[in-house]
């Protein structure tokens, strides 16, 4: 099988860091959610950051990686106390680690987009993780501008009576599996293949600053949805499309930042985990997105996520609605 190194590796560095996520966030105090105190997401994150960089310097030396966090704030002297708190954390992980190793594993993570590049987001949906609502951490490979290889841990997403806690891993060509995240029985997902599936419903974020709202319901109307949306926060999103809990998910420009572009590693794991189980992801405008120009996706412009059957229609309405 293809990629069966990377896939493994990247598996095992996603649920350690999961594992780390979970445990600051089971710290938060209902105090520190009331006042906006960031530290437990700075902490998890970069504590992410540096396991699975960590990881992926041992494994893949030549392979650079594209990291949403670097460490130049935690190397600041008046954050020693934070960066002590981050050493702690991953050293539950990976013993006797010292807070140089994790400033060096995170600045690992500076890597640049290149013919063959991991990108790497350690908590996507930092707003969720902080909320206690959902969050993810996601691991990608991309090859020529083409996701090979992607990993979504979601520690806090539950689809059925099952404990919380849920992995989906996609290989180019191999299909998508979900899990828990004990990673065991591994089970093969598809995306809703049916117009007339109960859950052929949309998802899109909970930030309202983070997509178009009112655009997005339009939309999911024009293609026949009928049912309100399901927001959640981070790529378990794309989660829940791949695993036929829905059937779309919309992300249009917000009108608040309409020359925002998105970023790689918020979409490179996502896109492989749906194409992977059957669905389609573009850009607004139809276009593939394309992983090859950078950290953003410079080309691209909004993301729709669908089961493949929907897709067209939605374009379509999206075409309209601009000509
Ligand atoms: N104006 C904007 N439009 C779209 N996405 C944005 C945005 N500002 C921030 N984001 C991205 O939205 C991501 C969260 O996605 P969602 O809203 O689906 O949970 C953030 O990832 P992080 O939480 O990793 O920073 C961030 O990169
Ligand atoms: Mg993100
Ligand atoms: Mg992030
Ligand atoms: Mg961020």
């Amino acid at each position: 099988m293809a990629y069966e190194t990377e896939k493994q590796i990247a598996i095992k560095a996603a649920l350690a860091a999961g594992q780390l996520c979970e445990r600051v966030r089971h710290e938060i105090s209902p105090e520190a959610i009331e006042k906006k105190d960031r530290s437990p997401v700075t902490i998890a994150d970069f504590g992410s950051q540096a396991l699975i960089c960590r990881e992926l310097a041992t494994e893949f030396p030549n392979d650079p990686v594209v990291g949403e966090e670097d460490a130049a704030e935690l190397k600041q002297p008046e954050m020693a106390e934070r960066l002590s708190q981050v050493a702690d954390y991953v050293g539950a992980i990976a013993p006797n680690t010292t807070p140089d190793q994790v400033v060096s594993w995170i600045d690992h993570g500076n890597g640049s987009v290149g013919p063959r590049y991991w990108t790497l987001d350690p908590i996507d949906g930092t707003k969720g993780f902080l909320r206690k609502d959902q969050y993810a951490v996601a691991l990608a490979l991309v090859e020529d501008g083409e996701v090979k290889v992607g990993v979504l841990v979601c520690p806090a997403l539950q689809l059925s009576a099952a404990q919380p806690g849920l992995m989906f891993v996609a290989v180019r060509g191999e299909g998508t599996t979900m899990s828990g995240l004990d990673g065991q029985n591994p089970q093969t997902i598809k995306v809703v293949s049916s117009e007339n599936d109960p859950n052929l419903r949309f998802v899109e974020s909970v930030e309202s600053g983070h997509g178009n709202q009112a655009q997005q319901a339009e939309i999911a109307k024009a293609a026949g949805i009928t049912q309100d949306s399901l927001r959640m926060d981070s790529q378990a999103k794309y989660g829940a499309v791949a695993s036929g809990e829905a059937a779309l998910y919309l992300r249009l420009p917000s009108p608040k930042t309409p020359d925002y572009r998105e970023k790689i590693w918020d979409h490179a794991a996502g896109t492989i985990v749906v194409e992977e189980a059957g669905g389609r992801v573009t850009d607004m405008h139809g276009k593939p997105l394309d992983f090859s120009q950078g950290a953003k996706l410079v080309d691209n412009q909004g993301v729709v996520v669908s089961n493949g059957l929907l897709h067209d229609k939605v374009i379509a309405a999206l075409q309209q609605q601009t000509s």
